[in-house]
Parts: structure tokens; C-alpha cells; sequence
């Protein structure tokens, strides 16, 4: 794999006033997790707004995020194509199950058909095969967070972004979903920025961790 593949955080800043909440270099490589923890108030959600490109005007920042080679700095949102999972999985309530990962999906994949296809094939591969009809309000949560994961995979983002979206599943439902995420990570080949207060979730993303300085 050629060195510029993956996540590169060159001499990024960000200060919030005259305090310097994160200052970070950094190489991911693909498949592979920065894990980012510290303490609440510390900038650990300000570098994902940073790194998706929606930080608050509120902050001012420096240096460079360069992902596979492509230089992610000053481009708006949309354009970037980071995947975020939060702490809610955040489902459409009026789209069908199969429908909010269809939703995501890139508009070169045309016809509701071919779409649905794809959205079934993303549930069995959650295992979640009869799934589709169903109303999201009717899944567990951590049914939900597996829909919330396939729907991002499905949007084929270039790196992905976690807050703490482990944080409010139970102890065994949370390992089970971590191993998912991460296994399913490292398959599309994507460069993780985790945010966690969690030393577990730290362990199973392997690779490196930052700790952010307390306020
Ligand atoms: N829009 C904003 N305007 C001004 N200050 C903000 C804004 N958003 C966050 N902050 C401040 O920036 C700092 C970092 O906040 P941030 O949400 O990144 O912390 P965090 O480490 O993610 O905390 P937590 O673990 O509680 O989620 C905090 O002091 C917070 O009060």
C-alpha cells in the first residue's frame, strides 16, 4: 500500500480563543483506527466536526487532512464523503428499514430496484436479512446501530468518524457491535477516527490513541 493512502493529519490546530483544544499529526492507514480520548469539554467532538468539515465558526483551525491522497482541507461537507456514527443511530423514522440505507447510497447506482438490492444485501450482511418493511422505532438499539452502520458504509465514504457510538449499547451488545464496526472498517479498507471515553473501545479498535489534554 502506497503512503499516501489513508488519513493524514498534518500540524492540524484547533483553538477555540487563545486555547489550543487539539493539536494533532497523524497517519492512518486504511482499515486501521486513531483512537482520540480525554476528558469531557477537552475537543474530542470538535476534531470530528473538523475532520466532516461542519466545525463551528466559533473555533479557528490550521494544518491539513488529506485522505488517500486528496487534500480534504478547504472542501465543504458534502464533498468530502466522511461517514460519522454518533452515540444515536439517528434513523429516518418515515423510511422503511431497507430505505434508510438505500437513501445513502451514490446516486451512479440508478433504479429503486437495483438501490433495494443493495440495501437488502447490507442487512444480511448485518444479519439483519427480514429486516427491510420493518419501521425503525421497532428495531433494539442495537439493531439500530447496525442499520446505522450499513446505511454509512453504504454512502462508500472515503474515511469514518465515530463519537462514542458504542456509549449507550449494553456491556455484550457493545462488543458485539464494536467487532462488527471495526471488521467491517478494515474490509472497505476505511481509515477510523474514534472518539471514546472508553478504554474498551480503545482495545478493540487496536492501533494508535491520542489523548486530548484536559480543559
Ligand atoms: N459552538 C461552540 N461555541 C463555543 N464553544 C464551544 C462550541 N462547541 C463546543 N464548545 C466548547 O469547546 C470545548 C470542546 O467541546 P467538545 O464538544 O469538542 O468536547 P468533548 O471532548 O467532545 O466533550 P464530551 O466528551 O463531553 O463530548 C468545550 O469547552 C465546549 O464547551
Amino acid at each position: 500500500m502506497s503512503d499516501n493512502q489513508g488519513l493524514r493529519l498534518e500540524a492540524v490546530h484547533i483553538c477555540l480563543g487563545e486555547r489550543v483544544l487539539v493539536a494533532l499529526d497523524a497517519h492512518v492507514r486504511r482499515g486501521e483506527t486513531l483512537t482520540v480520548m480525554g476528558p469531557s469539554g477537552s475537543g474530542k467532538s470538535t476534531l470530528l466536526a473538523y475532520l466532516g468539515g461542519f466545525l463551528d465558526p466559533a473555533f479557528t483551525a490550521s494544518g491539513r487532512v488529506i485522505v488517500d491522497g486528496i487534500d480534504l482541507t478547504r472542501l465543504q461537507a458534502e464533498k468530502r464523503h466522511a461517514g460519522i456514527l454518533f452515540q444515536d443511530p439517528l434513523l429516518f423514522p418515515h423510511l422503511s428499514v431497507a430505505d434508510n440505507i438505500a437513501i445513502a447510497i451514490p446516486e451512479d447506482v440508478h433504479g429503486r430496484k437495483q438501490r433495494r438490492a443493495l440495501a437488502e444485501a447490507a442487512l444480511d450482511d448485518a444479519g439483519l436479512s427480514d429486516f427491510g418493511d420493518r419501521d425503525p422505532e421497532t428495531l433494539s438499539g442495537g439493531q439500530k446501530a447496525r442499520v446505522a452502520l450499513q446505511r454509512v458504509l453504504a454512502s462508500r465514504p472515503r474515511l469514518l468518524l465515530l463519537d462514542e457510538p458504542f456509549s449507550k449499547l449494553d456491556a455484550n451488545l457493545r462488543d458485539q457491535t464494536r467487532q462488527l464496526v471495526f471488521d467491517r472498517a478494515r474490509r472497505a479498507g476505511l481509515p477510523v477516527v474514534l472518539v471514546t471515553h472508553d478504554e474498551d473501545d480503545a482495545r478493540a479498535a487496536g492501533g494508535q490513541v491520542h489523548k486530548v489534554d484536559p480543559a
